[in-house]
């Protein structure tokens, strides 16, 4: 009989992806096998272009994989239709993005409180924990394109942590931070990991951020080395 793992939160299972480039194709993850469990907190770590964030984008669904299974919750995820991703995203998922991706008509606090009003969530003392540790509470009613990159990146984490999701994916958090504001970003990642079971999924190219998570994974010509 087969056994279900009950804590399994997503599973890939011989996952190959590539990019075409003109005539030429990319390979980037080459048979790929990797489990996150409930609570796991993992650095990603790997020479640049190796695809990092190409994995964090497949297991948040805005790439798709060319073989291979990808499993989130006990669900084969490569079958589902937008909406379902959707619904995932919104409930189980916070993403800090290279980027931020942040809501520029919206202020900091809109930006921040976006998660809890799509899941219909009250603000709570964690979102409290969150604009005071994260140093935001001077600059809620600014709109975030008036912020600084270190301050824009505040505030992606502190939207990505919001809803207590089951699975972060962050791609480089704190690279816009100072070593201060770099290490109080990572004790609330580990806070928030034990308090809420929370899987953590990130990339670093700091070996002092690695080093707060409990495993590391080095995603180098296609395959994962742990
Ligand atoms: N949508 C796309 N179309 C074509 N090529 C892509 C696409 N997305 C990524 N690539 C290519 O796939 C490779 C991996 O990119 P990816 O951004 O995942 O790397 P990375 O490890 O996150 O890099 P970095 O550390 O520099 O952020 C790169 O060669 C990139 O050019």
């Amino acid at each position: 009989m087969q056994t279900v793992e009950t804590n399994l939160v997503s599973q890939l299972s011989l996952v190959s992806k590539g990019f075409t480039d003109g005539d030429r194709y990319h390979q980037v993850l080459d048979c790929v096998d990797l489990a996150l469990h409930s609570g796991d907190t993992i650095a990603l770590t790997g020479p640049s272009g190796t695809g990092k964030s190409t994995l964090l984008n497949i297991i948040a669904g805005f790439e798709k994989i060319d073989s291979g299974e990808l499993q989130l919750l006990g669900q084969q995820a490569q079958c589902w239709q937008d909406n379902h991703w959707s619904h995932f995203r919104r409930q189980q998922l916070g993403i800090v993005f290279q980027q931020f991706n942040l809501l520029t008509p919206l202020n900091v606090l809109d930006n921040i409180r976006f998660p809890l009003q799509l899941n219909k969530l009250k603000w709570s003392p964690w979102a409290d924990e969150l604009i005071n540790q994260l140093d935001l509470r001077e600059v809620l009613a600014r709109p975030v394109e008036t912020l600084s990159g270190g301050q824009q990146q505040r505030v992606a984490i502190a939207r990505a942590l919001i809803h207590k999701p089951s699975l972060l994916l962050a791609d480089e958090p704190t690279g816009n931070l100072d070593e201060k504001a770099g290490q109080q970003v990572m004790q609330l990642l580990c806070e928030l990991a034990q308090a809420a079971n929370t899987t953590i999924l990130m990339v670093t190219h700091s070996d002092t951020c690695a080093n707060y998570m409990q495993r590391r994974w080095h995603l180098e010509q296609g395959k994962i080395h742990e």
